[in-house]
């Protein structure tokens, strides 16, 4: 089995509310704190919600001082990603949407939020929206991700040569 999933059973176990969520693996794009192109995105368990705080760097440009859309969706599915620890499926991505209501500026930090709102089968239908802090909603997504067993994963193994440059 590809070693980033061999610790996934831990990382399934029942988190505390409140609590700050593990990262997938060091090196996903959206919460890896070894990847240096990433989003270094950090959750946090909130009741049946993640959450988290963030701010887009000039990485993450498309038009000059706002996010890149693509950015944007990343950050969205990679939060939904978060939401398989509180229900303690492994689940990938089937069908991502996103609705860009207002440009998400660069360097500004957003709140954001992400639910199940219905659990049926192997289907997980989630959504999340990302306001100004306090404020207007810039975006919102609604995401169904499919259950998969853990050998979904063995796709990716053994893993590419990862170059980080
Ligand atoms: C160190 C440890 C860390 C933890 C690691 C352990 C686990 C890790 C877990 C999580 C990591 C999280 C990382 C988060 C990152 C963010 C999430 C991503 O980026 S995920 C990557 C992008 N997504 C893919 O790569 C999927 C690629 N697609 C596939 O592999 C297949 O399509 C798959 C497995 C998703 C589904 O294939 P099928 O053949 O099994 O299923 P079908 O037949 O397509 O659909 C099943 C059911 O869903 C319905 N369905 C399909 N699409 C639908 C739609 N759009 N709306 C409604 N229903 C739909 C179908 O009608 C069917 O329903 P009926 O069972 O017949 O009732």
């Amino acid at each position: 089995m590809n070693s980033i999933l061999g610790n996934w059973a831990e990382k399934f176990r029942p988190h505390p509310d409140g609590t700050q969520l593990p990262p997938h693996h060091g090196h996903c794009l959206g919460c890896g704190p070894d990847n240096p192109h990433g989003h270094h995105l950090v959750v946090q368990r909130r009741g049946e919600e993640v959450h988290a705080v963030h701010r887009f760097s000039e990485r993450h440009m498309g038009a000059p001082g706002i996010a890149h859309g693509g950015a944007v969706a990343t950050v969205l599915d990679d939060l939904f990603g978060f939401l398989l620890y509180l229900t303690g499926t492994p689940a990938v991505t089937r069908q991502l949407e996103v609705r860009y209501d207002a440009p998400v500026i660069l360097g500004t930090s957003y709140e954001l939020a992400a639910r199940v709102v219905r659990d049926d089968g192997r289907k997980l239908f989630v959504e999340a929206e990302m306001s100004e802090v306090g404020g207007t909603t810039v975006a919102t997504a609604s995401a169904l991700f499919l259950k998969v067993d853990i050998a979904h994963f063995d796709r990716g193994a053994p893993p590419a040569p990862v170059d980080l440059d």
